[in-house]
């Protein structure tokens, strides 16, 4: 990594070269963006489109064909009859591309070894694929934590079609595809508003907020995106903590929109939790899934955030989940006085509740003032 720099700097006065801590720390962390979304809604476009931009980031594309049997279209890939993963193509800007069959963890080991080439991962999974679960390979195998982490999953969608892939009705019960994918979005990227017209986008804009209400949403055409909007969001990570708070405060439950739908929740609620009640709490919802909403169906949780108040820890920490993943994170934030800790959660999923969750979270939390 140290070498590319140098030889990209090697005409500038040394002096001048600004530190990036980054690349001075032991194992530099590779962050990865998932670039998921329907079938054709735009995500190879987006692909090619960052990387033809200018970023100064030497990228590797990853495409992803988990259990797809059809071939892929991309021009990108090169297909080798029999093999995992095929060959790697250089691209423009040094940037690297492959294409992965089956086995995404052992494409990623390749790439390590590859590492010294490039400092930032694209993934984009096939049109079908639920992101919960190809996020969920970095957060599974530890010593890949060490080396890559999830940056943020991005979420293309088709303007002209969405309406129509969110609204089909799926056998029994089964979430729909095209609504997790935005559930799970970071970035949600409405592409091809030039083939509709302003009301359709205005109501499908609808749609998306009503079931995710803590992503961004930004309108394209060709998903030409301004790429500040779309690497380095930190979605994951603890460097979201300032982030977050600021969200909290625009954000608000939602109301469903579609039959069986999916929606955001967010409540607050004072005072401090020990660490085993948090856990016992996440987990009811999370594995057990025993927390049911007023019509005795089970809570689905797809995507979750929050800042929690953990009793004796001066630090705020962030909890994270993705379906049954979840992790705790302390940030570097100090709460400011032991009376104001507010913690603060984003649930986004099927059959929630507001006032259950919130009612389970406060059952089991120390209120300002109160002894354990
Ligand atoms: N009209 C219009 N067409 C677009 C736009 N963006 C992409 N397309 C076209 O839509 C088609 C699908 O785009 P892709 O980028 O391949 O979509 P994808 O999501 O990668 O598709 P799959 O990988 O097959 O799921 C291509 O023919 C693109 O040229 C847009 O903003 N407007
Ligand atoms: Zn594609």
């Amino acid at each position: 990594m140290a070498d590319v720099r140098e030889e990209e700097d090697e005409e500038e006065c040394p002096e001048l070269v600004p530190i990036e801590t980054d690349y001075n720390s032991q194992s530099v962390q590779i962050p990865v963006t998932i670039i998921t979304g329907y079938l054709g809604a735009g995500k190879t476009t987006l692909l090619n489109y960052i990387l033809t931009e200018q970023h100064n980031k030497r990228i590797a594309v990853i495409l992803n064909e988990f259990g797809e049997g059809s071939a892929l279209e991309k021009s990108l890939a090169v297909s080798h009859a029999g093999e995992l993963y095929e060959e790697w193509l250089e691209l423009r800007n040094g940037c690297l591309c492959c294409s992965v069959k089956d086995n995404g963890l052992k494409a990623i080991e390749n790439l390590m070894q590859k590492k010294g080439k490039f400092d930032y991962i694209l993934l984009e999974t096939t049109g079908l694929a639920d992101p919960g679960a190809v996020s969920a390979m970095f957060w599974v195998d530890a010593e890949l934590g060490s080396d890559i982490y999830l940056d943020g999953i991005v979420t293309v969608v088709d303007a002209k079609y969405g309406m129509q892939h969110l609204t089909e009705e799926k056998p029994d019960g089964l979430i729909n595809e095209a609504a997790r994918q935005i559930a799970l979005g970071d970035l949600i990227i409405v592409n091809k508003t030039d083939l509709i017209h302003q009301e359709e986008l205005d109501e499908l804009r609808h749609i998306v907020r009503s079931i995710n209400g803590l992503a961004k949403i930004i309108e394209t055409q060709r998903s030409r995106v301004d790429l500040s909007n779309v690497l380095d969001l930190h979605a994951f990570d603890s460097q979201t903590n300032e982030n977050l708070q600021e969200k909290f405060c625009h954000m608000q439950t939602t109301r469903p929109h579609l039959d069986k739908s999916i929606i955001t929740v967010t409540f607050e609620c004072s005072g401090s939790i020990l660490e085993e009640d948090l856990n016992q709490y996440l987990q009811n919802l999370l594995w057990e899934k025993n927390i049911n909403n007023k019509s005795g169906n089970p809570m689905e949780i797809i995507r979750l955030k929050a800042l929690v108040s953990i009793k004796e820890k001066t630090q705020q920490v962030i909890v994270q989940g993705v379906h049954e993943l979840y992790e705790q994170e302390e940030t570097s934030v100090n709460w400011e006085s032991d009376t104001e800790r507010l913690n603060r959660f984003v649930f986004i999923g099927r059959n929630l509740d507001k006032e259950i969750l919130e009612k389970c979270f406060s059952a089991a939390v120390i209120k300002p003032g109160e002894s354990s």
